[in-house]
């Protein structure tokens, strides 16, 4: 069975720490691994106050490059050397504000292995890909091209048209995508991400082969993130 996880992506989002403090005193002993990926400037400070915790902390991209001349870049080492256990790559956001490939996915992926974290491969279609009706066929394109061949990944399936939108798919098409994606990675964590909230998490988590949530805006208060991991925890 694989794990559940709850993971907060804060993007460029800096919660005020007493709401970090306030999400573990709400979950002190999870039944389910929680994860929060804070923007880089935030890694170092958020893992060293988790230490100890049962809250693990995660980056939102990597290079794929271990060090040299990137300028703006961050690498998976040193996400790892700031307490990091996972990095979110190929991320909608960042496909589309910087032509991120899946042939550049697939090695910042491959780098976050080497580097000792497991990455959080983000896949997903757009709206007019769906309406076209290519949707498992983007998922899978987008999967077989992007996964490294070995190693450990976390697998977040985000319509883009979901994200940030309110707008959440079906129970039918969240399913569909997810059956296609466990018939590939079998024991692999699936999440979903897109609009996830404390309304809406417990129908998502009911959905078969979903083990959990990539959560965006709901992951910045402890108020809203907190249902969202109760819900996790009891399906
Ligand atoms: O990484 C998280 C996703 O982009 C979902 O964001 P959202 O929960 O704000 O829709």
């Amino acid at each position: 069975m694989p794990q559940k996880i709850a993971a907060g992506n804060w993007k460029m989002n800096a919660p005020d720490s007493a709401e970090v403090q306030k999400l573990l005193d709400a979950h002190p002993a999870p039944s389910v691994s929680i994860l929060l990926c804070p923007p880089a400037t935030l890694l170092a400070q958020l893992s060293k106050y988790l230490d100890g915790t049962p809250i693990a902390t995660g980056g939102q991209d990597c290079h794929t490059a271990a060090s040299g001349a990137h300028t703006g870049d961050v690498s998976a080492d040193m996400l790892r050397a700031a307490g990091a256990t996972h990095v979110i790559v190929g991320h909608s956001e960042r496909r589309a504000d910087h032509g991120e490939t899946d042939a550049l996915i697939r090695a910042k992926a491959e780098a976050a292995l080497n580097a000792g974290l497991t990455p959080i491969l983000c896949i997903g279609e757009t709206l007019e890909e769906r309406d076209a009706g290519q949707t498992l066929d983007v998922v899978a394109r987008q999967l077989t091209d992007g996964r490294p061949e070995t190693g450990t990944i976390v697998i977040a399936y985000e319509p883009v048209w979901a994200i940030g939108t309110g707008r959440t798919p079906t129970t039918d098409q969240i399913a569909e995508v997810h059956a296609l994606l466990r018939d590939h990675a079998p024991d692999t964590p699936l999440l979903y991400g897109g609009s996830v909230k404390g309304a809406n998490a417990a129908e998502i988590f009911a959905i078969p082969n979903v083990d959990g949530a990539l959560v965006g805006g709901a992951s910045l208060t402890a108020d809203a993130f907190s249902p969202i991991i109760a819900a996790l925890e009891a399906s």
